[in-house]
């Protein structure tokens, strides 16, 4: 609330180590000079807001972002700009990357699991209650608090994890069948992603993994020719598939 009465500006903040790159700039830790309050600080450059020209899209981001609050989703504060970039005051994570710790023990408990999988699924129902799709969850984009708590980090700014992840660039793992062959969509697609991030948190690896985007394709419309043609059988044999198995499924049917 301070930040958007005073306005805040570079000098209220000692800047720490980065935290890490974005596809638009960087997130550096930082402490506000006077409270001593230790947050994340994401820097922004308008020269490359105006190159891809996203300033609606960023404008819209942190609207959002500062209309959430809850739990499971990382704070955002305020912002402020100077002349050349633009910064974030978010909340700092102090756990790190949720995927550092996947990688670290290949997978999880049933138990870790759960509970993630739950925060999640209760930060997404927040988010779809205030109409907010995030469309956009990754691994990169989950982050842990000082008590090992989920946040989804980055509204639409995935910032790129230090993890090499060789299905790391455009990666299609999460992304729902309907986003993937640019249908309309709804909320559902979160849903699906929720699905795709719980088989990881188990197996250790997203269901259709693959070493390229095509075979992860294949991978996944293989997946999608089972359910339906099991779909078809149940309906040949006049079991009624109820609305809510297809969208759990991330089928919209
Ligand atoms: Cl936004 C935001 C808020 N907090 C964080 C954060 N926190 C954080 C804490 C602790 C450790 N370390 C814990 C000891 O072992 C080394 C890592 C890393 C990141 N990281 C990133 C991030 C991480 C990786 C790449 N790009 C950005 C973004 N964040």
């Amino acid at each position: 609330a301070e930040a958007a009465r005073k306005g805040w500006s570079i000098a209220d903040f000692e800047i720490g180590r980065p935290l890490g790159r974005g596809k638009f700039g960087r997130v550096y830790l930082a402490r506000e000079v006077k409270s001593k309050y230790i947050v994340a600080l994401k820097v922004i450059f308008k020269e490359q807001i105006e190159k891809y020209n996203i300033y609606h899209q960023l404008k819209r981001e942190m609207e959002i972002q500062t209309s959430l609050n809850h739990p499971n989703i990382l704070r955002l504060y305020g912002w402020f700009h100077d002349e050349e970039r633009v910064f974030m005051i978010l909340e700092y994570a102090h756990g790190g990357e949720l995927f550092k710790e996947l990688r670290k023990c290949g997978y999880l408990s049933e138990r870790k699991a759960a509970t993630y999988v739950a925060s999640l699924a209760n930060a997404l129902a927040y988010c779809h209650e205030k109409d907010v799709i995030h469309r956009d969850i990754k691994p990169e984009n989950l982050l842990l608090d000082h008590e090992g708590r989920l946040k989804i980090a980055d509204f639409g700014w995935s910032v790129q994890s230090r993890i090499k992840r060789h299905t790391m660039c455009g990666t299609l793992d999460y992304l729902a069948p309907e986003m993937v062959e640019n249908k309309a969509h709804d909320y559902a697609v979160d849903n699906w992603t929720l699905g795709i991030l719980c088989y990881e948190f188990l197996y250790g690896a997203p269901p259709f993994e693959a070493e390229s985007q095509r075979d992860t394709f294949r991978r996944w419309e293989a997946f999608g020719q089972g359910l339906f043609k099991e779909a078809v059988s149940s309906e040949d044999l006049g079991a009624p598939l109820d609305n809510q198995e297809c969208k759990s499924n991330g089928r919209l049917h």
